[in-house]
């Protein structure tokens, strides 16, 4: 009872967003036409058919006044600032409501991103889909990026609407708030991803052992692996270990399913809320109505809090004064501030930035390293060199391992984790858009999103050369940037909200493939467990003319808020026997 209270006045909260514009562009013209009406400015028609017409026609008239209004009022700030309109996307029906309608459907049955290439090829690298009279502007242009992330920063910000579709199971962390707010987070976090502590391979160790005992089992069974599902469950168990000094443990459940684990339970939930977020983003301000029933995260996240709730307590009374290096998050956090709730968001937020993005890229290596098999065969001799087929490797050794990480650059520039991003504007400005033909800055009006897409901008031969689709490791190893354009690679965003965890990312995914190559002398796709329905269209995407890496990628890359493979990564894997080297 008291949660559905909590609920409603929750979601009433977040509807003011919808209440407004229901009261303003139904209510408030046929409001307006009575009020006149009781002065004598206006007469109405005696006949009440008429008169009626008159309250129903004041709501497209008011509508169509004031986007008069308000595009006047744009064109002269956009006049004042020097800039040009940003080209807007034609579509056929009112509102481009067939815009909104194509790019719901190519979530699930298009190649990421084609429909935004497409759009730039037709209207330029920054264009507006403006859906609903309301822009909604993309681009592929880094210069525009750059300025958006860095140069305008506080010109643009997550903001409230964001927000409201997290918050109610990640709370206020540093990935979801703005401004001064965001900015006590980060100082908060900030000090725990300092260099001594990355060097500490303690909370990994454990879970690793697990993981090749695993691999271990199915191989000599002979069975196939999901792949990208055993990463999901390590970065889970190793991301609330180093965040909450306790495990979920959900690698225990990999081999025996037993749904009713408490593990099961909490990786059900985290990935019921990171579809739910996905979802919310999509949908749009309009969430709410699409959940009228209940707000779909309570039960989830209750889940989650059964979990975190009593070690944050436990953490917050056992706060040691020593100056002791903190073992993990929560006894770095507890010393900071003793507000539980705060604990509880902040923890939650680097758990939601770190899992599924670190899991991405680990699986998209295993993809990328069974396609090229040369480069497997070289990163495991750079193992094998630098701490020979048994030896854990320190963090010594790691920074020695720099194919390995010219491996990574490489994959986090064909796959990144964040495939697209988007940011609101506060103020109007003047984006750059040197990429644009146009000549002139382009129109950037105020509360108003922009969606920018790495994963475009790290494709895109303009800045990566010809073989810019080709998984080329070597490219990284020149000495000097691979790409033309300084920003034209951003896996981990840029500017003041660069991510926390990258040096951490980039030490655990060279851990983990070490460890993996030093035990396994072969990955090979296991396509006859692959679910068909998951393998990409490929022979229809060359014949639709379609360029890039449609031709001869063999998994479906999904695009979410998190990229990831359709119906999971399936393999095989071949021992490494040392004598047989
Ligand atoms: C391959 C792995 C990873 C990738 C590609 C990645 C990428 C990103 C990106 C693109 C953002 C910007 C999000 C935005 O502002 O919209 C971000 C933010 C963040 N990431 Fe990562 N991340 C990775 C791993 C991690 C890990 C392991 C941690 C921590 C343990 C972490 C912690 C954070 C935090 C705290 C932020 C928020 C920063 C802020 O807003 O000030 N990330 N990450």
């Amino acid at each position: 009872m008291l949660e559905s209270v909590r609920h409603a006045l929750r979601m009433f909260r977040y509807s003011r967003f919808l209440l407004k514009s229901v009261f303003n562009t139904f209510i408030r013209p046929p409001l307006l036409v009575f009020l006149i009406s009781r002065t004598q400015i206006l007469a109405l028609p005696s006949n009440y058919a008429l008169s009626g017409l008159v309250y129903v026609l004041s709501i497209p008239f008011s509508e169509i006044v004031l986007t008069v209004l308000s595009s006047r009022r744009k064109s002269r700030d956009r006049k004042r600032l020097g800039a040009l309109p940003v080209p807007k996307v034609r579509g056929r029906r009112l509102g481009n409501i067939d815009v909104l309608s194509a790019l719901i459907a190519a979530e699930n049955s298009e190649y990421p991103g084609d429909i935004f290439l497409q759009w730039a090829k037709e209207y330029g690298p920054t264009f507006d889909m403006n859906i609903l009279w309301a822009s909604q502007i993309v681009t592929v242009d880094p210069e525009n990026v750059r300025y958006v992330l860095s140069t305008a920063f506080t010109s643009f910000e997550k903001s409230e609407k964001l927000r409201d579709m997290f918050e109610s199971f990640w709370g206020n962390g540093i990935f979801t708030t703005d401004g001064e707010t965001w900015k006590r987070h980060r100082a908060n976090a900030r000090p725990f991803f300092a260099q001594e502590r990355l060097a500490d391979f303690t909370p990994f160790e454990k879970h690793m052992n697990k993981m090749l005992d695993i691999l271990d089992k199915l191989t000599t069974d002979g069975e196939p692996c999901d792949i990208q599902g055993l990463f999901a469950r390590y970065t889970l168990d190793t991301a609330t270990e180093f965040l909450f000094g306790v495990s979920t443990e959900c690698l225990d459940g990999f081999l025996e399913h037993d749904p009713d684990a408490p593990y099961e339970r909490f990786m059900g939930a985290f990935n019921e809320l990171a579809a739910l977020g996905a979802t919310r983003i999509r949908i749009g301000s309009t969430w709410p109505l699409f959940e009228l029933s209940g707000d779909k995260a309570v039960k989830p996240t209750r889940i989650i809090d059964a979990f975190v709730e009593p070690i944050i307590r436990n953490a917050l009374r056992q706060v040691r004064d020593s100056d002791a290096m903190d073992s993990n998050f929560l006894e770095h956090l507890a010393r900071v501030t003793k507000d539980s709730k705060m604990v509880r968001d902040e923890s939650l937020n680097i758990l939601f930035a770190a899992r599924d993005t670190t899991s991405s890229l680990l699986t998209s290596v295993a993809y990328l390293l069974m396609e090229n098999p040369d480069v497997e065969k070289k990163m495991r001799q750079e193992v094998l060199d630098i701490c020979g087929p048994d030896r854990t490797p320190s963090i010594a050794d790691i920074r020695k391992m720099k194919y390995i990480e010219a491996v990574l650059d490489e994959t986090l520039r064909l796959f990144p984790p964040v495939p697209y991003n988007i940011r609101r504007s506060i103020d109007s400005s003047a984006l750059p858009s040197p990429m644009s033909k146009l000549g002139q800055p382009l129109y950037m009006p105020p509360r108003s999103s922009i969606t920018y897409a790495p994963i475009l901008i790290h494709r895109d031969p303009a800045f990566w050369g010809e073989d810019a689709h080709e998984f080329r490791p070597e490219r990284w190893q020149r000495g000097s940037a691979p790409m033309s354009h300084a920003n034209a690679c951003m896996p981990f965003n840029m500017g003041p909200r660069i991510c926390l965890g990258q040096q951490l990312a980039y030490i655990q995914a060279t851990y983990v493939w070490a460890r993996l190559l030093q035990r396994h002398a072969r990955f090979e796709r296991a396509k006859d467990a692959q679910p068909p329905e998951s393998l990409p269209p490929t022979k229809e995407w060359i014949s639709q003319g379609r360029t890039g890496r449609h031709a001869f990628e063999t998994i479906w890359p999904h695009a979410t808020v998190v990229l990831s493979v359709k119906g999971g990564l399936w393999v095989r894997s071949v021992p490494f026997l040392f004598h047989e080297h």
